[in-house]
C-alpha cells in the first residue's frame, strides 16, 4: 500500500508541475484544481472528516422535505446493490453526508474511509472524491482507485450523480462506494447508470411533491415512455410559467434558442427556464394542457419545441381541486400532537417533526427510553392522520413467546400447524389493514420474524402460515425500541436491510428528567385523571414542597412512572392540596436528605422553602425541634403531623432520619 501511495503522490505532483495524464479529463481538471485553487498538498495523508451528531443534524433540518423524499429512492437503490459491497451515501450541496445505507457489520472500516452518516467529502477538503468533483462540476462521475487525489483514498471507488432542485440549483449528491474494487474502472460502468437513473428519479420525485398542487408536465422522447419513465418534468403555475424543472429539462430546453413570439429578439442560450412562458418554449399554451391529460390517447399527446421543432410525447397532470379554506389557514399542528408538549424545545422539535410526516407513507422510529411515551405518540400520529377512522393495532414484540409471535402477527389457516385453531387467524397485521401497526419493543423481534416483516413492508403483503398466496394489506408500521439499533446490528440480533426500512424518519423522545415542561405535563395528568374519575370540582393542588420533591426527582421509568405517582397521590392525598407526604416515599425522598430539598434535574432556583421543620431548620436543630413537638403531643405521630401541618409519613421519615426513637421502642 505504501508503494502504491508513494507512485500515485508521484503522479500528482508531475501533474502539478504542468506534465499531463492519461486520466480522463475531468479527473485531471479537478487535480489541477486541488493543486491551484484549493493549496492542497499532494504529500498529505488526510484522515476522514465526520461531523458531530448536532452539526449533522443542522445539515439534515436544512434538507427535512427533500430528505424524506429521497429515502424512497435510496432504499430502492440499496435494494439493487446490497450484498455487491456497496455502500450508499446522500450528501448536501456542501458534500456532509446527510444520509447513508451501508453493510453496518462493517462499521468501523466504512467510518475510517468516511464511507459513513456525517462524513465530509468536500473537493476543497477532501482533493478529487466523486462527490467533492460531483459538486465541483455538476457532472456525474466515477472517481475510482488512483483518480483520488489523497493517496488515503486510493482503495476506494465511488461514483456519484448530482440531484438539482426544481429551480436548478444543486440539492444533493447521491453516491455508491466500495471499500475495494476490481482494477479496470469499465467494472462501474452500470454502478454510473444506475446512480445518475435514481438521482433522477430522486428529482421528479421531490418536483412531484413540491408542486403537487399545479400543473405538472411530464414529457418523453418515446412514445411508450411519456407515461410511465418520463425523461423531462416541469411544474407550471396557473399563469402558464414554468416554476420548476428537472435538471433534463433544464438541459433540453435551455440548449433551444427561443424565438420571441411577437418578434421579439431570441433568448439567451441556457437562460434560466424559472418563469418563462410555455408558449416561449413550446409550440402551444397553458390552456392547451388539458388536451394533454392522461384520459387523451397517447399518439395524440404530440408536442414540439418552439425553436427547434423536436418532437416529444406529453403527459399533462391536472392540480387537485381546490383546497377547502379551512386548510388555507397558515399550518399548525394537529390536536393530538400539540398536546404531546407543553414548551419544552426537544419535544417541540419531536412533535413538530412528526406534524410533517402525519400521512407520509414511510415507516416510522420512534426511540427513547422506557415510559416516554412512544406508544402514546404513535397514537397521536395516528390520530391525527387519514388512518384515523381505522384500527390502531399495537403488539409488544418483547412479549409475544418466539414461537407464537409469525402465528400472532402475519395469522395462518386453519389446521395450519399442530394447535392450530380449526377456524385459523388473521393475524395482527391484517386487523390493522387501513390503519396502523404499533409494533414495540421492535429492538426483540426474532430475527426470522422480522424477514418476514421486512417482506410486509417491502411488498404490502402478508403470507399467513400454511396459506401460499400471500393477502394484500395496506398499513403504516410505527415501530418503537429503546434499544440501540445499530448496536442490535452489528451483534446480528436485527436485520440491517430492516433497520434501514425504519430509520428513515426516527423521532427521538427525550427523557422526563431533561423537559423542561414538566410541570405543565403534571398539571395535564392531574387533570386527566380528576376527569377521569368524574371529578366535577377542579383537581387537588400539589403544595409546593410536593411539587418541589417531583421536580428533584430524576424519574428513570419516566411518563409512566410520573402517572403512577400522581395517582397514588391523588388517592391517598386526605387534605386539600397533595403534600409532600402524600407522594410515594422515595419520590418524596428526593426531596430531604437534610431537610431540604436536593438539587435535582428540576429542581426551582434556591427561594425560601415552606418546610415543616423550616422555623427549626433555621433557628436551631430540626432534630430536637421535632422531638420536642412529638414530647408535647406524647409522642403521637398524628397529633404532631397535624400540629406541624403535615402528613404522618413525612413525620416518619424524619424520625428515621433523625434516629428519634419513641420511648417505648426504645429497648
Ligand atoms: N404526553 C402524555 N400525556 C399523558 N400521558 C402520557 C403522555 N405520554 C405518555 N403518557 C402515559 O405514560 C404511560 C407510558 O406511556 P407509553 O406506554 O406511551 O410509553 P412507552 O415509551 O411506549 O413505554 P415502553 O417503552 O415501556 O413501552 C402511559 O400510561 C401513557 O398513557
Amino acid at each position: 500500500m505504501r508503494q502504491a501511495q508513494a507512485a500515485h503522490i508521484d503522479e500528482l505532483v508531475r501533474v502539478a508541475i504542468g506534465e499531463r495524464t492519461a486520466r480522463d479529463a475531468i479527473i485531471h481538471a479537478s487535480w489541477r484544481r486541488c493543486v491551484d485553487e484549493h493549496k492542497l498538498d499532494p504529500e498529505v495523508l488526510r484522515e476522514a472528516r465526520i461531523l458531530t451528531e448536532g452539526r449533522l443534524r443542522e445539515h439534515r433540518d436544512a434538507l427535512d422535505d427533500f430528505l424524506h423524499t429521497a429515502r424512497f429512492g435510496l432504499e430502492m437503490l440499496y435494494r439493487q446493490i446490497s450484498g455487491l459491497g456497496y455502500v450508499l451515501l446522500l450528501t448536501d450541496a456542501k458534500g456532509v453526508t446527510v444520509d447513508f445505507i451501508g453493510d453496518l457489520t462493517f462499521n468501523n472500516m466504512l467510518r475510517q474511509a468516511g464511507l459513513y452518516l456525517g462524513a465530509m467529502w468536500s473537493e476543497p477538503q477532501m482533493g478529487t472524491c466523486a462527490v467533492g468533483t460531483c459538486i465541483a462540476t455538476g457532472e456525474a462521475l466515477t472517481v475510482h482507485l488512483t483518480d483520488h487525489f489523497d493517496a488515503t483514498h486510493i482503495p476506494l471507488t465511488c461514483t456519484a450523480a448530482p440531484v438539482f432542485d426544481p429551480t436548478g440549483e444543486l440539492a444533493a449528491v447521491l453516491d455508491i462506494s466500495a471499500l475495494k474494487s476490481p482494477e479496470p474502472k469499465q467494472s462501474q460502468f452500470l454502478a454510473l447508470q444506475l446512480v445518475k437513473s435514481f438521482a433522477h428519479k430522486i428529482e421528479i420525485a421531490h418536483l412531484l411533491n413540491r408542486f403537487r398542487r399545479d400543473w405538472i408536465l411530464k414529457l418523453s422522447a418515446s412514445l411508450e415512455f411519456a407515461d410511465i419513465d418520463p425523461d423531462y418534468v416541469l411544474a407550471v403555475d396557473a399563469g402558464g410559467r414554468i416554476i420548476g424543472f428537472n435538471n433534463r429539462a433544464r438541459q433540453l430546453i435551455g440548449r433551444e434558442p427561443v424565438a420571441g413570439p411577437e418578434g421579439r429578439p431570441p433568448a439567451r442560450r441556457n437562460a434560466s427556464l424559472l418563469g418563462r412562458r410555455l408558449d416561449e418554449v413550446f409550440d402551444f399554451s397553458a390552456d392547451d394542457l388539458p388536451r394533454f391529460t392522461h384520459s387523451q390517447p397517447t399518439t395524440e399527446r404530440v408536442v414540439r419545441l418552439a425553436a427547434s421543432g423536436t418532437m416529444l410525447f406529453a403527459e399533462a397532470l391536472p392540480p387537485p381541486p381546490p383546497v377547502q379554506r379551512q386548510s388555507a389557514a397558515p399550518p399548525s399542528l394537529p390536536p393530538p400532537l400539540r398536546e404531546l408538549c407543553g414548551g419544552d424545545t426537544a419535544m417541540r422539535d419531536v412533535v413538530g417533526r412528526a406534524a410533517k410526516l402525519v400521512n407520509a407513507q414511510m415507516s416510522l422510529l420512534i426511540h427513547g427510553e422506557t415510559g416516554t411515551g412512544k406508544e402514546h405518540l404513535a397514537k397521536a400520529l395516528h390520530a391525527a392522520g387519514a388512518r384515523a377512522g381505522k384500527p390502531f393495532v399495537a403488539v409488544n414484540c418483547a412479549a409475544l413467546p418466539d414461537t407464537l409471535i409469525e402465528a400472532e402477527l402475519f395469522g395462518y389457516e386453519p389446521g395450519a400447524f399442530t394447535g392450530a385453531s380449526a377456524k385459523g387467524r388473521r393475524g395482527l397485521v391484517l386487523e390493522a389493514d387501513g390503519g396502523t401497526l404499533f409494533l414495540d419493543e421492535i429492538g426483540d423481534m426474532p430475527l426470522a420474524s422480522q424477514t418476514r416483516l421486512l417482506r410486509v413492508l417491502a411488498e404490502r403483503e402478508v403470507l399467513p402460515v400454511g396459506r401460499t398466496r400471500p393477502v394484500p394489506v395496506n398499513i403504516r408500521v410505527i415501530a418503537a425500541t429503546h434499544r440501540d439499533l445499530v448496536e442490535e446490528v452489528k451483534a446480528g440480533r436485527f436485520r440491517d436491510d430492516l433497520y434501514f426500512r425504519l430509520n428513515g424518519a426516527v423521532l427521538t423522545l427525550p427523557p422526563l428528567r431533561q423537559r423542561a415542561d414538566l410541570e405543565w405535563l403534571i398539571g395535564r395528568l392531574l387533570a386527566a385523571s380528576h376527569a377521569g374519575e368524574g371529578g366535577r370540582e377542579p383537581p387537588k393542588p400539589l403544595s409546593q414542597t410536593a411539587l418541589n420533591a417531583l421536580k428533584a426527582y430524576a424519574w428513570p421509568g419516566n411518563i409512566r412512572e410520573l402517572v403512577n405517582a400522581l395517582d397514588y397521590a391523588c388517592a391517598v392525598a386526605g387534605g386539600p392540596v397533595i403534600d409532600l407526604g402524600d407522594l410515594p416515599e422515595h419520590i418524596a425522598m428526593a426531596a430531604d436528605a437534610d431537610g431540604w430539598l436536593q438539587p435535582g434535574p428540576h429542581a426551582a432556583p434556591a427561594r425560601p422553602e415552606v418546610h415543616p421543620f423550616s422555623v427549626a431548620a433555621r433557628d436551631g436543630d430540626p432534630a430536637q425541634q421535632l422531638q420536642a413537638v412529638l414530647r408535647t403531643h406524647h409522642w403521637n405521630v398524628s397529633a404532631a403531623a397535624r400540629a406541624l401541618n403535615v402528613d404522618r409519613t413525612t413525620i416518619h421519615r424524619q424520625m428515621r432520619r433523625f434516629g428519634i426513637v419513641p420511648p417505648n421502642r426504645r429497648n
